[in-house]
C-alpha cells in the first residue's frame, strides 16, 4: 500500500470509530495509536499513523500472560527515540495458544479478529470432525466463524459440491460455508465481501490452499509482501507487513506463524455453538448435567436412536467436551503455581524493603 495518507494507514489496518472511542483518554495524554505486527524478545513491530516502528514494552502484566500484547493488539504508544507501548485498548477478541504446544501457557495468538476463515481442503474426503474442533475455537475466540471448501475446482460433479456443502453445512450450524476455488475465482469475490469489514485470520491444515487463498485476495500486493518475507524480515517502514495484511479490497489479514494450525484451547464456550442442536437436544435432558452417556431420561441418545441425530455428531462433541475439561485442568493449575510464585517474589521483595528501612 504505497499511496496512503497517514489516516488511511490506520484505517487500512483495521481502525475504525469504535477503537477511536476507546482511545480518547490516551488522545489526552498525548499518546498516538498503534497496532502491534508482532511481538518479539526485544519489543515489538507497530504500525502507526506516521508508518511501521519498533517499540518497546512497558506495560506491566503481572504474572497473567495473556495480558501481554500481542499480535492484533491495538495500543497506547509514547512517542520518542524509542516508541513505548503504554496500555492496550480492550480487546474485542482473543484467540489463544493451544496447551497442546510445549509451552502451556494461554498465551494470545492474536487480538481483535473479527472473522476466522476456516480452510477446509475438498481434495480430500471431508474431516468434519477437525472442522468442528478449529470452530469451537473460532467461537470461543468471540470471531465469527466462515467456512471456506477451497479447491472447490477438483470437485467437477455440481450436485457431489452440493452434498458436500451440505453436510459441512450441517456440521457448522450458524456459520456460512463458501466454496472457493483460487485456479478458478469461484466464491473468491464471495469471501473477498466477508473480509471487506475489519480483521480476518485464516485457520486450517497444512496443505488446506491458505497461502494460496492469501495470495489471491492479496493480488498485486501479495508480491510485495513474498519480497518481504524472501529478504531477511528487516523491512522497516514499509505499510506492507508479514504478520498483518491489509487487502486491496478493505480488511486486514493476520498471518501469523504459529495461529494457523492452531488446536483447541479453553474452547468449552465454543462448542456449545459448534454442536447448538445438541444443546438444543440436552434441554429435554432429565438431569441437568446429564453426560448423554447412561443416564435415563437422555434426550440427546433419544435423537440419535431415532436418527434425528448423526451418531457422529454427538462422539465428536463428547470428545471435544473430555479434551477441553483436560487442558482446562492443566491451565489451572500451571495458573495457580504461577500466582504462587509471583507472590513469594512480591513477600520478598517487601522484606527487603523493611530491612533497608530498618538500618
Ligand atoms: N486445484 C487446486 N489446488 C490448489 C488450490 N489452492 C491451492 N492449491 C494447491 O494446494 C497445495 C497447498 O496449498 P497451500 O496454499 O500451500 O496450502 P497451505 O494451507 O498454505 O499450507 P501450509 O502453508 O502448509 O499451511 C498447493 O500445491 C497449491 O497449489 C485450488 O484452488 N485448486
Ligand atoms: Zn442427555
Amino acid at each position: 500500500m504505497p499511496h496512503l495518507s497517514s489516516s488511511d494507514l490506520l484505517a487500512a489496518y483495521g481502525w475504525d470509530e469504535a477503537f477511536a472511542d476507546a482511545f480518547s483518554p490516551y488522545e489526552a495524554e498525548g499518546l498516538s495509536p498503534a497496532r502491534i505486527v508482532r511481538v518479539d524478545r526485544g519489543g515489538c513491530e507497530a504500525v502507526t499513523a506516521a508508518g511501521t516502528v519498533r517499540a518497546g514494552l512497558a506495560t506491566d502484566s503481572g504474572p497473567d500472560p495473556t495480558r501481554l500484547p500481542c499480535t492484533g493488539d491495538w495500543a497506547a504508544l509514547e512517542p520518542g527515540e524509542l516508541p513505548v507501548i503504554r496500555a492496550l485498548l480492550p480487546r474485542r477478541t482473543a484467540f489463544l495458544r493451544s496447551a497442546s504446544s510445549k509451552r502451556s501457557d494461554g498465551q494470545v495468538l492474536a487480538a481483535n479478529v473479527d472473522h476466522a476463515v476456516v480452510a477446509v481442503p475438498l481434495a480430500h474426503e471431508l474431516r468434519l470432525a477437525r472442522l468442528e474442533r478449529m470452530l469451537s475455537l473460532a467461537w470461543a475466540s468471540g470471531a465469527q466463524p466462515v467456512v471456506v471448501l477451497t479447491k472447490a475446482d477438483l470437485v467437477e460433479d455440481p450436485v457431489v459440491l452440493g452434498h458436500l456443502l451440505a453436510d459441512t453445512e450441517a456440521a457448522a450450524p450458524g456459520v456460512p460455508v463458501l466454496a472457493v476455488s483460487s485456479s478458478t475465482g469461484q466464491g473468491v469475490e464471495a469471501l473477498r465481501a466477508v473480509v471487506a469489514g475489519g480483521t480476518t485470520v485464516l485457520l486450517g491444515p497444512s496443505g488446506a490452499g491458505k497461502s494460496t487463498l492469501t495470495n489471491t485476495l492479496l493480488g498485486e500486493a501479495a508480491q510485495q509482501v513474498n519480497a518481504i518475507r524472501d529478504s531477511d524480515g528487516k523491512g522497516r517502514h514499509t505499510t506492507t507487513t508479514r504478520d498483518l495484511l491489509p487487502l486491496p479490497g478493505g480488511g486486514v489479514l493476520i498471518d501469523t506463524p504459529g495461529l494457523r494450525g492452531v488446536a483447541l484451547w479453553d474452547a468449552e464456550e465454543g462448542l456449545g455453538q459448534v454442536f447448538a442442536e445438541i444443546e438444543a437436544l440436552a434441554a429435554g435432558c432429565r438431569f441437568d448435567d446429564c453426560a448423554h452417556e447412561s443416564e435415563p431420561g437422555c434426550a440427546v441418545r433419544d435423537a440419535v436412536e431415532s436418527g434425528e441425530l448423526p451418531y457422529r455428531r454427538l462422539d465428536s462433541y463428547r470428545k471435544l467436551l473430555r479434551e477441553n475439561r483436560r487442558i482446562a485442568m492443566r491451565t489451572d493449575a500451571r495458573l495457580r503455581a504461577e500466582q504462587r510464585k509471583h507472590w513469594k517474589q512480591r513477600e520478598a521483595e517487601a522484606a527487603e524493603g523493611r530491612e533497608r528501612k530498618g538500618r
